[in-house]
């Protein structure tokens, strides 16, 4: 709703709709009849708008989008009823004005600003575009350069950035409310001609078409497949090329493209998915709702090598004071170089500098070899070698060392968190907080409760999360937990492709254009192919304990491919070696091509097990490697591992490169269709019969066989029908 109050000669409209004062039917009625009485009033002279609660609007109400009866084209004439006000409209932003929300600000006369305001439009993150004429308005106030900048990236601006960009008229550290009416006092019988944006000319740039063409190609090379960037330029550049009106249309009909597009929907339900991620809940009953989190005044990291370098980072951004423990002085010295220049760099991004991230105080950031000094933390991050033995011995020490509360975190990707937990006195203060690299940067933290981890410790890692600016999804415990488990098939399917007759560079073509990041063989190269050769030896899957006469290519009657071991054992480690399943310009180089080498040693390894090569599509490629992803998905929520599909494609977008505009793998399998993913599957399991992950999982056939449910209802059926499963 929005409430309306005369004051003296001012009218004030208070946006109302907690939490965020979305624009919900109710309160865009609201505020157009706040705006009708306001003009009927001939006590009123001016108006101010405001929103309750602190917060200006975080535009149209998303769920509006879906709803049987959409919000529709609703606000737009309401932005420009406010433009055409004959009384002066002052809007007073304080905490957030988007996407919608910031619409209705442009459509005022005046707007004043809080210093701690954020605006923006990310209708883009929607998979939208600002359809309530903001792609007419904004590049007449700022200028298109600056508009198509903040539309197409979907970016927050502070109030201070958006005063320098002419965006509002003033910002105020005090009260805005009263700054506004203030202003709206003041400017009572000034002209309102030329405060009217639609009136304004875009501002010339000097060689339009060219600076948009550059624009567009920019914009093109960043969506990797998704439409909304590049319809949100068409917008802009129909208000450089023609008039409002004209220009408005256009957004319309582009808005319509857009909202009817599967990807429009896909991003908006990642947007819920990844608040609902935050309500985490075990089997056991533990939950968000009733578990409270410790304090985590000081913390530790255990281990300087690429992990750990760029944890100790984020604990420093996150204003964490902190103690790095490194075994021995050599790897301390290297280590601590290495996260000073990130540092270093970071605060050079950050506004105010290295003065805000105060890292060269030994009082926030310690440096030392020396266990004792971890005595009084409040939390420790062990991220050493992925090696068991290892760990055990780091958690029996701290353990020992560390306080009685303190909590502790194993950075493992891998390993089993109740045997971590094994070595200590507390197996309830133990927890996984799987980081991905690089660590200061990525969003995902998986957080991996074992069978004695309490609740405390769950709702801890989750405000840690929280507090390192990250998306943390609460899992557990089982090899590989989520995220790698799903990736193992994945990346199985990848090689087995090459072993039939693909090409490295044919398979991460296919998966790149789906759209995600890098496809698998330059992903395993640049993580190190060394790092899972380890894993395979230390399963007992290749290496010097590999029992005599082992067929080749064929593990416990499965199949299995030897073709990564064979690359190590050539030291072929990926980008580190300058080669891998690509070559390098140099050991550490970044640019992949393909490798004659390595096509030759395909042919000759096929040759030599006797494999017929064959032609493999894009099809193949794309559904081999992605449903068996997704069936280990299903089965990893049939055993209660994630508490719903969400989990997983949160997990997915955030830490390992998943097209946002498709949502995820498990909403994917839902715009496919469950019916078509299990027949794909029934159809290579056949063909493959000795590979399990291309088996349907019991939960998809029965999803499948119950009609395709509804990805929210999934779970529902496994609670009614597990016991048939
Ligand atoms: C019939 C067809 C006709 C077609 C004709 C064409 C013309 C159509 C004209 C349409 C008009 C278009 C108008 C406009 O351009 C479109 C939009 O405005 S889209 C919305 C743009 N806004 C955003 O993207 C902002 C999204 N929100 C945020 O970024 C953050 O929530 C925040 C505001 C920065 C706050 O962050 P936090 O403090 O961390 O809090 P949370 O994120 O946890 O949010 C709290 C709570 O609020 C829910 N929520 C937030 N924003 C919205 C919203 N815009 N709508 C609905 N709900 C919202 C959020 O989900 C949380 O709730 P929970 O999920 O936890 O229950």
């Amino acid at each position: 709703m929005a409430q309306y109050a005369r004051g003296s000669a001012v009218a004030v409209i208070r946006l109302r709709n907690p939490p965020v004062n979305a624009l919900s039917r109710a309160v865009l009625q609201a505020l157009e009849d706040g705006l009708k009485k306001a003009d009927a009033d001939p006590s009123v002279k001016a108006v101010m708008i405001c929103g309750e609660n602190g917060k200006f609007s975080a535009g149209a109400d998303i769920r509006g989008f879906s709803a049987p009866k959409r919000l529709g084209g609703a606000l737009g004439p309401i932005v420009s009823l406010i433009e055409s006000s004959e009384k002066p409209v002052v809007a007073a932003i304080e905490g957030v004005a988007l996407g919608g929300g910031l619409e209705v600000a442009l459509g005022c006369h005046y707007r004043v600003a809080h210093v701690k305001a954020r605006m923006g439009l990310p209708e883009v993150t929607l998979g939208l575009l600002p359809g309530a004429e903001g792609t007419q308005r904004l590049p007449r106030l700022i200028g298109v350069p600056a508009a198509l900048d903040m539309i197409t990236t979907g970016k927050h601006i502070p109030a201070t950035e958006a005063l320098k960009l002419g965006l509002v008229d003033e910002i105020v550290e005090e009260n805005t409310i009263e700054a506004a009416i203030r202003l709206a006092n003041k400017v009572i019988g000034q002209p309102l001609g030329p405060r009217r944006l639609s009136l304004k000319p875009v501002p010339k740039v000097p060689n339009m078409e060219a600076f948009l063409d550059e624009a567009l190609a920019k914009v093109k090379r960043q969506a990797r497949g998704c439409l909304a960037p590049e319809l949100c330029f068409q917008a802009v550049r129909a208000a450089t090329r023609s008039p409002f009106a004209e220009g408005v249309r256009r957004e319309r009909e582009l808005f319509q493209v857009l909202l009817s597009s599967g990807q429009a929907q896909a991003l908006q339900y990642a947007f819920f998915a990844e608040r609902a991620v935050r309500r985490w809940a075990t089997p056991g009953g533990a939950s968000w709702s009733s578990a409270a989190p410790q304090p985590v005044r000081r913390a530790a990291v255990i281990g300087l090598g690429t992990m750990g370098r760029g944890i100790v980072t984020s604990l420093v951004k996150a204003n964490i004071p902190l103690v790095a423990l490194e075994q021995d002085l050599e790897n301390l010295n290297k280590g601590r170089k290495a996260v000073m220049l990130l540092l270093e760099r970071e605060a050079m991004k950050m506004e105010g500098g290295a003065q805000v991230l105060d890292f060269h105080n030994p009082a926030r950031l310690q440096f030392t070899v020396d266990f004792d000094l971890l005595r009084d933390v409040d939390l420790v991050i062990e991220a050493v070698f992925e090696n068991m033995a290892l760990k055990k011995e780091i958690f029996h020490k701290l353990s020992k060392i560390c306080k009685p509360g303190a909590l502790l975190c194993t950075n493992t990707s891998a390993l089993n968190i109740d045997e971590i937990a094994s070595a200590t006195n507390r197996p309830q203060q133990v927890i996984g907080t799987h980081f991905f690299s690089p660590a200061h940067v990525m969003r995902l933290l998986e957080i991996i409760y074992g069978r004695h981890t309490s609740p405390t410790a769950i709702a801890t890692a989750m405000q840690l999360a929280t507090a390192l600016k990250k998306v943390g999804v609460v899992v557990g415990n089982c090899f590989g937990f989520v995220g790698n488990r799903m990736m193992f098939p994945y990346v199985q399917q990848a090689v087995f492709l090459l072993e039939e007759g693909s090409r490295p560079d044919a398979v991460d073509q296919v998966l790149e254009d789906f759209g995600f990041k890098i496809g698998p063989f330059r992903m395993s190269d640049l993580a190190g192919l060394d790092v899972g050769w380890r894993s395979r030896k230390d399963q007992g899957l290749t290496g010097p304990s590999l029992p005599a006469g082992t067929p080749a290519r064929q593990r416990h009657g499965q199949r299995y491919s030897p073709l990564p071991d064979l690359l190590c054992e050539r030291g072929r480690f990926g980008q580190k070696t300058g080669k891998g399943w690509y070559l390098y310009e140099k050991a550490g180089g970044r640019t992949a091509t393909p490798d004659p080498w390595l096509l030759n040693f395909l042919s000759q390894y096929r040759d030599t097990h006797g494999i017929r090569t064959r032609f493999i599509d894009q099809e193949e490629i794309l559904e081999r490697c992605l449903f068996s992803l997704i069936n280990e998905g299903f089965a990893i929520l049939a055993e209660g591992i994630a508490s719903g599909p969400e989990h997983l494609d949160v997990i997915y977008i955030n830490g390992y490169g998943w097209p946002k505009h498709r949502g995820g793998p498990m909403f994917y399998a839902s715009t496919v269709g469950l019916p078509r993913v299990l027949a794909k599957l029934q159809k290579y399991s056949e063909a493959h019969p000795d590979v399990p992950g291309l088996q349907p999982s019991a939960f998809l056939k029965k999803l499948a066989a119950v009609g395709n449910p509804p990805l929210k209802e999934w779970m529902s059926y496994l609670s009614q029908q597990s016991s048939k499963l």
